[in-house]
C-alpha cells in the first residue's frame, strides 16, 4: 500500500503580495511547491506513489515541466485548482487512485519545510488505524474569543488549544465523504472530519512546518533554508 499527496498549490497568496502566485514564489533560487515536493520525497517511509498538486487556472503545463524533474519515481499529476482551499483539495482529490492508497496526504504548497519525521508521524498514525491524522504545536500567545464590537468574550484556556499545520493525513474513503459534505467555512480538511463526527487524532508538528503567508515568513523561509544547507 502507498500514499497519495495532495498539494492545494492554487492560492493567490494576496498576504503575502507580488507578482507571481504564492507557490511559485521562490526560496534560495526555488519555488515554495519544489521545496515542498522535496520534503515529501524525503519521507521515505510514507511510500508515496503519486502527487496531485492543484495549481492556479492556466498554469498547469507550466507547473509540470517545473515539478517533473523533482518528483523522480512518484507520479505527478496537475489539475487546475478552484476558488477556494477545499475546492482545490476536492479537485485533487478526484484523481487520487481508487485503489492501492492507504494514506491520502493533504499538504499546503506554502508549508515549505516540513521535517521528514513529521510527515511520517503522520502517515504512521493513519497505518496505525486513526482515520484522520493532523501536526500540531502549542500556541504561545494567549488567544482570546471578541465579538463583532471587538470585545471580548472569553479567553480558552491555552493548554487546550493547539496551531495546526499539514500534512494532514486520511484515510482516502474517509477524505472523499468529508469532501462530498458542506464545505463552506473549512479552513482545512480535518475541519470536514469532525464535521462527520469522526475523531481527528494529533501527533506532534514542528516549528519548521510554517506557513509562508506574510512577506516577512520569506525572511524566517531563507534562513530556515540556509541553516540547513549549512554543513
Ligand atoms: N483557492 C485556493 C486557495 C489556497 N490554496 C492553497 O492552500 C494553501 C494554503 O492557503 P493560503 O496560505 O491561504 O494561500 P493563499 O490562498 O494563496 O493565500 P492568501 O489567502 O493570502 O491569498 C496554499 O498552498 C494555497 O496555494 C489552493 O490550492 N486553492
Ligand atoms: C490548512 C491550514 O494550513 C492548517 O493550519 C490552514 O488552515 C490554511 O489556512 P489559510 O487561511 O487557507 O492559509
Amino acid at each position: 500500500m502507498s500514499t497519495a499527496a495532495i498539494i492545494p498549490a492554487a492560492g493567490l497568496g494576496l498576504r503575502l503580495g507580488g507578482e507571481a502566485p504564492k507557490a511559485l514564489r521562490e526560496v534560495g533560487g526555488e519555488s515554495l511547491l519544489v521545496h515542498a515536493i522535496r520534503g515529501l520525497r524525503a519521507a521515505t517511509a510514507a511510500d508515496l506513489a503519486c502527487f496531485v498538486v492543484a495549481v492556479p487556472p492556466g498554469t498547469e503545463d507550466d507547473v509540470r515541466k517545473l515539478l517533473d524533474p523533482y518528483a523522480g519515481p512518484v507520479a505527478l499529476l496537475i489539475v487546475a485548482g478552484g476558488a477556494e482551499r477545499t475546492d482545490s483539495v476536492r479537485l485533487a482529490l478526484e484523481l487520487v487512485p481508487e485503489h492501492g492508497i492507504d494514506c491520502v496526504l493533504v499538504h499546503d504548497a506554502a508549508r515549505p519545510f516540513v521535517p521528514a519525521e513529521v510527515i511520517e508521524r503522520v502517515v504512521a498514525a493513519v497505518r496505525a488505524g486513526a482515520p484522520a491524522v493532523i501536526p500540531v504545536v502549542p500556541v504561545t500567545d494567549t488567544i482570546k474569543r471578541v465579538d463583532a464590537a471587538g470585545l471580548v468574550v472569553d479567553t480558552p484556556d491555552r493548554s487546550t488549544l493547539v496551531a495546526v499545520q499539514t500534512p494532514q493525513g486520511f484515510e482516502p474513503t474517509l477524505l472523499r465523504r468529508a469532501h462530498n459534505g458542506d464545505t463552506a467555512g473549512a479552513t482545512d480538511d480535518a475541519m470536514l472530519c469532525e464535521r462527520l463526527g469522526v475523531a481527528v487524532q494529533t501527533v506532534e508538528g514542528s516549528q519548521d512546518a510554517f506557513k509562508v503567508t506574510r512577506p516577512r515568513d520569506l525572511i524566517l523561509a531563507e534562513s530556515i533554508l540556509a541553516e540547513r544547507r549549512t554543513p
